[in-house]
Formats: C-alpha cells, structure tokens, sequence
C-alpha cells in the first residue's frame, strides 16, 4: 500500500473501501476495495474528505485478484453460463439453462494444479437447474502472477471449453416391455410408470409403451416399428439377466450398431445395457429399475437425453463411487 495525493491516483486501485456518510440520509459504502480509480471519482473523494488515499501498488507481471478470476472465468467458461461478480474475489459461473454440466475433469485438474489459485465446479454429468451456481474461481492471494492465469488460459483453450452445460434435447421415446407374465397379465406392468416418472422432468415425448412377450423377433419388431415411427430413444424392460427367457440383450445386440455395454459397474443397475442402433440409443433395463428409487438408468438417462455420447471408458470409470445403494 502507498499514500498518494487524489489527483495523482488516476488508474490506480484502492487498497480498502471508502465509506461516505450524510447525516439523516446515507451511510455507506462508495467505492470498493480494488476500484479503479477514475477522473471523474475525484470529486467525490474529496466531498468525503479524501485528499490522500492508500493504494494498491500493482508491480509489473502481477494481478490483482479481482482481474484474475474474471480471466479465469473467461477462459473456462463454455455454452449456456453467465458470470456473477468478482464478490470479494470470486467470480461465480451460473447456469443460464436448466442442462447437464460438462466439465473437463483432466483440464480442470491442470488449472488447479498451477497452485495460488483455484477453479471449482459442481462434478461433471450432473443436472443443473436454471440459476444454479455451477462453478466458482478465484486466485488465493492478493496480487498473483500473471504468467499463472495465462497458463491457466492455455490449458483452458487447447479443452474449450472447460465448462459447459448441455441442453436437453426434445426426444421422442418408445417403451418396450419384455415379460410373458405381463404379456399374458399374469402381473400388472409396473415399468411402464416407472419410465414415464424417470422421464418427466425432461422435454421427452413418449411415443408408446409396446408390451411383448420373451420372444426376440416380437422385441425386434417392435424396435423397429419405433425407430419407423421416428423414436430417438429406446427402452426396452426386463429380461436382462440369466435365466433362459432373458432375450432382451440378445435382441437389441442383433440390431445394434454399436453395444457401448452390456453390464456396468454401478449397483443396483449392473445388469443394465447400452447401445445404440445409428444414432438412436437403446436402452435395456433390469428388473432393479422398478424396484430401487435410484440405478445405472438414472446416471446414464441425462446423458443421453444432452446427446453426449456414452464411451466405455466412462461405463468402466462408474465403478468408483458406483455403488449407489
Ligand atoms: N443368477 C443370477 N441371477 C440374477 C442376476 C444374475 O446376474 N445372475 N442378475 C440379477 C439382477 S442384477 C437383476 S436386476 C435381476 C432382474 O433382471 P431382469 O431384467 O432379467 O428381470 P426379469 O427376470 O425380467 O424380472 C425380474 C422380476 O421383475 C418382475 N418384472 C419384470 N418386468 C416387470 C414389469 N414390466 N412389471 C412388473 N414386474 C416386472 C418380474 O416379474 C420378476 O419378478 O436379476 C437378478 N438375478
Ligand atoms: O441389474 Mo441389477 O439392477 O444390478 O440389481
């Protein structure tokens, strides 16, 4: 900090914030901590009483913090984000759609790693609402280096970007329920509500909820009569596991051009099976969906319906923390 006459502060920073006070009328503050200094504040500064005033002396090659985390914010800030501050330091990134939050975990590990400052954000994959506080940055100290922020922009931009949310997509979804014992009304079919309850909160259509036996031609035919009818997504229920009649696998493996999995280190939900016919995902789904309130279908589902391809190396990467129960 420095004492410096008013008039020679121009573009200089305030090291503290200044407060006015009229009698009956105000008290407050009138500028802030960090303010930069303008011509036209001069006036009022000495209406306060302020001939002299301490500034922040910034050397050359420093930040102060507040610069530092509106860079940090812009450079790892993506798609459907607006920033809120700096606010004692911080700057806040806030979701400006109701999406599902990417983050590039391996950028953000690089950007952390850099030390004196810190970038958080809420994990990635998660649903966000509109408004939600998604991420917060700022340096540690006061003045920080700039070479620090400006590798933290190089690694922000080789990701680009950093941050993001997903919107959802309008998605048009066909139910297939596998079971002779539904088929046959031995049991009342309780998937088809279940489904409609897990998709609810999403902008998804349903088309139909078509009720086949085991057979696997019935489970193909009906596939096909949904992705006929434009689905761009497909549930098919039940038969997922061992036993003999459990055809669902084999039927959706037959059509599929690309099975992401079959089996999932997730608990409940391993039985669970991801492909994808083109590009409409199919979903086979364990009898653990109607029972547990929450498995691999409710990880997986806000993916698929932001588009965001699922890879294998993610399935594999569930097992830590996959144990939802
Ligand atoms: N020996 C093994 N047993 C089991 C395995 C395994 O790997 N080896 N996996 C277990 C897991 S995990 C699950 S989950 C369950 C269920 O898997 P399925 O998807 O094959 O389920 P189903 O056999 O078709 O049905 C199980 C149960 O749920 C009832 N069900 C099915 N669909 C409906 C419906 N639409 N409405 C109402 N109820 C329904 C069905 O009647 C059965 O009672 O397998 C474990 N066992
Ligand atoms: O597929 Mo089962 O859902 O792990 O319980």
């Amino acid at each position: 900090m420095r004492e410096v006459h008013v008039r020679d502060a121009i573009g200089m920073r305030l090291a503290h914030d200044l407060t006015r006070i009229v009698p009956g009328e105000f008290k407050g503050r009138v500028f802030q901590k960090g303010h930069v200094i303008r011509e036209e504040d001069i006036p009022m500064l000495l209406d306060i009483g302020k001939e002299h005033i301490y500034v922040l002396e910034i050397p050359p090659g420093q930040l102060h913090e507040e610069e530092a985390a509106i860079r940090l914010a812009n450079a790892v800030s993506g798609d459907n984000l607006t920033s809120d501050g700096p606010s004692e330091g911080r700057v806040d990134l806030k979701a400006t759609i109701r999406g599902l939050l990417k983050v590039d975990t391996e950028a953000l590990w690089m950007i952390n790693s850099i030390g004196e400052l810190a970038v958080v954000t809420r994990k990635t994959d998660t649903v966000v609402e509109t408004g939600a506080m998604v991420a917060a940055m700022r340096a540690i100290p006061l003045l920080i280096e700039e070479q620090k922020i400006i590798q933290a922009e190089t690694t922000a931009r080789m990701s680009a970007p950093v941050i993001t949310v997903l919107p959802f997509r309008h998605t048009k979804a066909g139910i297939i329920t596998t079971g002779s014992e539904v088929a046959e009304g031995r049991i009342e079919d309780r998937f088809g509500p279940r489904i409609r309850e897990k998709v609810a909160p999403f902008p998804v259509d349903v088309l139909g909820q078509k009720i086949v036996g085991d057979r696997k031609e019935d489970i193909q035919t009906a596939i096909r009569q949904f992705l006929a009818q434009g689905a761009d997504l497909i549930i098919c229920t039940g038969g997922m596991s061992v036993d003999p009649d459990d055809r669902t696998p084999g039927a959706i493996h037959e059509l599929a051009t690309e099975v992401v999995t079959y089996g999932m280190p997730v608990l409940p939900g391993s039985m669970m099976m991801l492909a994808y016919i083109n590009h409409v995902p199919v979903f086979g789904l364990p009898g653990a969906v109607i029972y547990e309130p929450v498995t691999a279908f409710d990880l997986f589902l806000p993916k698929i319906l932001a588009g965001d391809k699922v890879t294998r190396g993610e399935v594999a990467e569930m097992g830590h923390g996959g144990l939802l129960k």
